[in-house]
Protein backbone atom coordinates (compact mmCIF):
# COMPACT_ATOMS: atom_id res chain seq x y z
CA UNK A 1 0.00 0.00 0.00
CA UNK A 2 1.34 3.62 -1.06
CA UNK A 3 0.45 6.30 1.47
CA UNK A 4 0.10 10.01 -0.32
CA UNK A 5 2.88 12.13 0.87
CA UNK A 6 0.59 14.75 1.99
CA UNK A 7 -1.50 13.27 5.29
CA UNK A 8 -2.98 16.50 7.28
CA UNK A 9 -4.44 16.52 10.71
CA UNK A 10 -7.70 17.75 11.81
CA UNK A 11 -9.91 17.43 14.93
CA UNK A 12 -13.51 17.12 13.67
CA UNK A 13 -15.12 15.70 10.99
CA UNK A 14 -16.21 19.06 9.94
CA UNK A 15 -13.05 19.84 8.78
CA UNK A 16 -12.47 16.95 7.00
CA UNK A 17 -16.09 17.19 4.90
CA UNK A 18 -14.84 20.70 4.12
CA UNK A 19 -11.72 19.65 2.80
CA UNK A 20 -11.00 16.17 1.83
CA UNK A 21 -13.17 16.77 -1.01
CA UNK A 22 -10.57 19.01 -2.87
CA UNK A 23 -8.66 15.71 -3.12
CA UNK A 24 -7.05 14.95 0.07
CA UNK A 25 -5.71 11.28 0.10
CA UNK A 26 -4.64 10.56 3.27
CA UNK A 27 -5.99 11.80 6.78
CA UNK A 28 -5.68 12.19 10.64
CA UNK A 29 -8.69 12.45 12.81
CA UNK A 30 -7.34 13.72 16.10
CA UNK A 31 -9.99 14.33 18.47
CA UNK A 32 -9.21 15.40 22.06
CA UNK A 33 -11.64 15.95 24.91
CA UNK A 34 -14.93 14.66 23.51
CA UNK A 35 -16.94 11.55 25.21
CA UNK A 36 -17.25 8.28 24.11
CA UNK A 37 -20.20 8.57 21.98
CA UNK A 38 -19.43 11.90 20.34
CA UNK A 39 -15.79 10.24 19.44
CA UNK A 40 -17.80 7.12 18.29
CA UNK A 41 -20.04 9.50 15.90
CA UNK A 42 -17.12 11.57 14.60
CA UNK A 43 -15.22 8.67 13.49
CA UNK A 44 -18.54 6.83 11.76
CA UNK A 45 -19.34 9.92 10.17
CA UNK A 46 -14.76 10.32 8.78
CA UNK A 47 -15.41 6.67 7.49
CA UNK A 48 -18.25 7.01 5.31
CA UNK A 49 -16.88 10.20 3.85
CA UNK A 50 -13.16 9.48 3.19
CA UNK A 51 -14.60 6.14 2.07
CA UNK A 52 -17.09 7.82 -0.46
CA UNK A 53 -13.84 10.20 -1.56
CA UNK A 54 -11.28 7.63 -1.44
CA UNK A 55 -9.31 8.98 1.22
CA UNK A 56 -7.31 6.39 3.77
CA UNK A 57 -8.86 7.34 7.27
CA UNK A 58 -6.21 7.25 10.13
CA UNK A 59 -7.37 7.82 13.39
CA UNK A 60 -5.54 8.79 16.44
CA UNK A 61 -4.78 7.04 19.90
CA UNK A 62 -8.88 5.41 19.82
CA UNK A 63 -7.61 1.67 18.40
CA UNK A 64 -11.13 0.37 20.01
CA UNK A 65 -13.54 2.70 18.50
CA UNK A 66 -11.36 2.38 15.40
CA UNK A 67 -12.06 -1.40 15.21
CA UNK A 68 -15.75 -1.29 16.20
CA UNK A 69 -16.35 1.02 13.47
CA UNK A 70 -14.75 -0.82 11.03
CA UNK A 71 -11.70 1.52 10.81
CA UNK A 72 -8.53 -0.10 9.35
CA UNK A 73 -5.48 2.61 10.46
CA UNK A 74 -4.82 3.98 13.79
CA UNK A 75 -1.63 6.05 14.67
CA UNK A 76 -0.39 5.26 17.99
CA UNK A 77 2.02 7.02 20.46
CA UNK A 78 4.90 6.20 23.06
CA UNK A 79 1.96 6.53 25.41
CA UNK A 80 -0.83 5.04 23.43
CA UNK A 81 1.69 2.23 23.05
CA UNK A 82 1.66 1.38 26.58
CA UNK A 83 -1.72 0.80 27.18
CA UNK A 84 -2.60 -0.87 23.75
CA UNK A 85 -3.44 -4.47 23.12
CA UNK A 86 -1.28 -4.66 19.77
CA UNK A 87 -2.75 -8.51 20.45
CA UNK A 88 -5.67 -7.19 19.56
CA UNK A 89 -4.75 -4.41 17.05
CA UNK A 90 -2.98 -6.88 15.03
CA UNK A 91 -6.08 -9.66 14.85
CA UNK A 92 -8.34 -6.37 13.81
CA UNK A 93 -6.17 -6.29 11.11
CA UNK A 94 -5.43 -2.60 11.75
CA UNK A 95 -2.80 -0.87 10.11
CA UNK A 96 -0.84 1.06 12.54
CA UNK A 97 1.20 4.21 12.40
CA UNK A 98 3.85 4.70 15.51
CA UNK A 99 5.62 8.43 16.64
CA UNK A 100 9.18 8.51 17.07
CA UNK A 101 11.43 11.24 18.90
CA UNK A 102 14.23 9.48 20.28
CA UNK A 103 16.73 6.45 19.13
CA UNK A 104 14.73 4.67 21.87
CA UNK A 105 11.45 5.75 20.93
CA UNK A 106 12.82 4.43 16.86
CA UNK A 107 13.41 1.23 18.32
CA UNK A 108 10.76 0.20 20.00
CA UNK A 109 8.59 1.47 16.80
CA UNK A 110 10.42 -0.70 14.60
CA UNK A 111 10.05 -4.03 16.65
CA UNK A 112 5.97 -3.27 16.01
CA UNK A 113 7.19 -3.53 12.17
CA UNK A 114 4.69 -0.48 11.82
CA UNK A 115 2.70 0.66 8.56
CA UNK A 116 4.75 3.62 8.80
CA UNK A 117 6.76 5.82 11.43
CA UNK A 118 6.85 9.57 12.33
CA UNK A 119 9.45 11.68 13.61
CA UNK A 120 9.01 15.04 15.34
CA UNK A 121 9.35 17.82 15.84
CA UNK A 122 10.94 18.58 13.11
CA UNK A 123 10.24 21.98 13.31
CA UNK A 124 9.23 23.97 16.60
CA UNK A 125 5.11 23.07 16.83
CA UNK A 126 2.20 25.70 18.10
CA UNK A 127 -0.05 22.62 18.28
CA UNK A 128 0.94 21.34 21.60
CA UNK A 129 3.23 21.28 24.44
CA UNK A 130 6.14 18.98 23.81
CA UNK A 131 9.03 18.09 25.85
CA UNK A 132 11.27 17.65 22.55
CA UNK A 133 13.24 20.24 20.91
CA UNK A 134 13.17 20.75 17.08
CA UNK A 135 14.78 17.62 15.60
CA UNK A 136 15.88 19.34 12.57
CA UNK A 137 16.03 18.32 8.84
CA UNK A 138 19.09 16.30 9.63
CA UNK A 139 17.61 13.92 11.78
CA UNK A 140 15.23 12.32 9.10
CA UNK A 141 18.08 11.49 6.52
CA UNK A 142 19.28 9.37 9.74
CA UNK A 143 15.95 7.66 10.96
CA UNK A 144 15.15 7.01 6.94
CA UNK A 145 18.48 5.38 6.93
CA UNK A 146 17.53 2.93 9.59
CA UNK A 147 14.23 2.19 8.62
CA UNK A 148 14.57 1.54 5.27
CA UNK A 149 11.49 0.78 3.24
CA UNK A 150 9.07 1.54 5.98
CA UNK A 151 7.31 5.16 5.10
CA UNK A 152 8.82 8.05 7.07
CA UNK A 153 6.36 11.25 8.17
CA UNK A 154 7.60 14.34 9.27
CA UNK A 155 5.63 16.24 11.38
CA UNK A 156 5.92 19.15 13.43
CA UNK A 157 6.17 23.18 12.28
CA UNK A 158 5.37 21.96 8.63
CA UNK A 159 4.59 24.64 5.70
CA UNK A 160 4.18 24.64 2.07
CA UNK A 161 7.04 26.19 1.87
CA UNK A 162 9.20 23.76 3.91
CA UNK A 163 7.93 20.54 2.27
CA UNK A 164 10.37 20.45 -0.46
CA UNK A 165 13.43 20.42 2.04
CA UNK A 166 11.78 18.00 4.11
CA UNK A 167 11.04 15.75 1.33
CA UNK A 168 14.60 16.12 0.21
CA UNK A 169 16.24 15.36 3.35
CA UNK A 170 14.43 11.77 3.52
CA UNK A 171 10.93 12.34 4.72
CA UNK A 172 8.11 9.94 2.59
CA UNK A 173 5.42 12.00 4.17
CA UNK A 174 4.67 15.18 5.45
CA UNK A 175 1.94 15.74 8.07
CA UNK A 176 0.31 19.36 8.95
CA UNK A 177 -2.12 21.02 10.89
CA UNK A 178 -1.68 24.69 11.84
CA UNK A 179 -0.59 25.70 8.56
CA UNK A 180 -4.00 24.50 7.23
CA UNK A 181 -6.45 25.29 10.10
CA UNK A 182 -5.28 28.79 11.25
CA UNK A 183 -4.59 29.82 7.67
CA UNK A 184 -7.08 32.24 6.47
CA UNK A 185 -7.80 30.10 3.04
CA UNK A 186 -7.50 26.78 4.38
CA UNK A 187 -9.42 25.36 0.95
CA UNK A 188 -6.39 27.34 -0.44
CA UNK A 189 -4.05 25.90 1.44
CA UNK A 190 -4.74 22.88 0.67
CA UNK A 191 -4.69 22.85 -3.21
CA UNK A 192 -1.21 24.45 -2.44
CA UNK A 193 -0.45 21.28 -0.18
CA UNK A 194 -1.77 18.65 -3.28
CA UNK A 195 0.25 20.51 -5.88
CA UNK A 196 3.52 20.60 -4.16
CA UNK A 197 3.07 17.48 -3.06
CA UNK A 198 1.83 16.10 -6.43
CA UNK A 199 5.04 17.43 -7.99
CA UNK A 200 7.10 15.82 -5.55
CA UNK A 201 5.68 12.49 -6.71
CA UNK A 202 6.45 13.38 -10.17
CA UNK A 203 10.09 14.34 -9.43
CA UNK A 204 10.58 10.82 -7.60
CA UNK A 205 8.96 8.90 -10.35
CA UNK A 206 10.93 11.01 -13.38
CA UNK A 207 14.08 10.45 -11.23
C1 LIG B 1 1.53 11.54 12.05
C2 LIG B 1 1.54 11.77 13.52
N1 LIG B 1 2.70 11.86 14.15
C3 LIG B 1 2.74 12.05 15.47
C4 LIG B 1 1.56 12.17 16.19
C5 LIG B 1 1.57 12.37 17.68
O1 LIG B 1 1.05 11.23 18.37
P1 LIG B 1 1.12 11.22 19.97
O2 LIG B 1 2.55 11.34 20.36
O3 LIG B 1 0.36 10.06 20.46
O4 LIG B 1 0.39 12.54 20.39
P2 LIG B 1 -1.14 12.94 20.12
O5 LIG B 1 -1.26 13.32 18.69
O6 LIG B 1 -2.02 11.79 20.45
O7 LIG B 1 -1.35 14.11 21.03
C6 LIG B 1 0.37 12.06 15.49
N2 LIG B 1 -0.83 12.17 16.10
N3 LIG B 1 0.37 11.85 14.16
C1 LIG C 1 0.37 16.16 16.78
C2 LIG C 1 1.83 16.38 16.68
N1 LIG C 1 2.73 15.40 17.00
C3 LIG C 1 3.99 15.82 16.88
C4 LIG C 1 5.16 14.99 17.19
O1 LIG C 1 6.29 15.48 17.06
O2 LIG C 1 4.96 13.84 17.56
S1 LIG C 1 4.12 17.42 16.35
C5 LIG C 1 2.44 17.55 16.31
C6 LIG C 1 1.72 18.81 15.93
C7 LIG C 1 1.83 19.15 14.47
O3 LIG C 1 1.11 20.32 14.26
P1 LIG C 1 1.65 21.52 13.37
O4 LIG C 1 1.71 21.04 11.96
O5 LIG C 1 0.62 22.60 13.56
O6 LIG C 1 2.99 21.91 13.91
MG1 LIG D 1 -1.63 9.79 20.87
Amino acid sequence: MVLDPFYPIFDSTNWLRRLVPLGIKLVQLRIKDKSEAELRAEIRAARALCAAHDCQLIVNDYWQLALEEGCDFIHLGQEDLDEADLGAIRAGGLKLGVSSHDEAELDRALALKPDYIALGPIYPTILKKMKWEQQGLPRLGEWKARIGDIPLVGIGGMSVERAPGVFAAGADIVSVVTDITLNADPEARVREWIDITRAHVTDKIMA
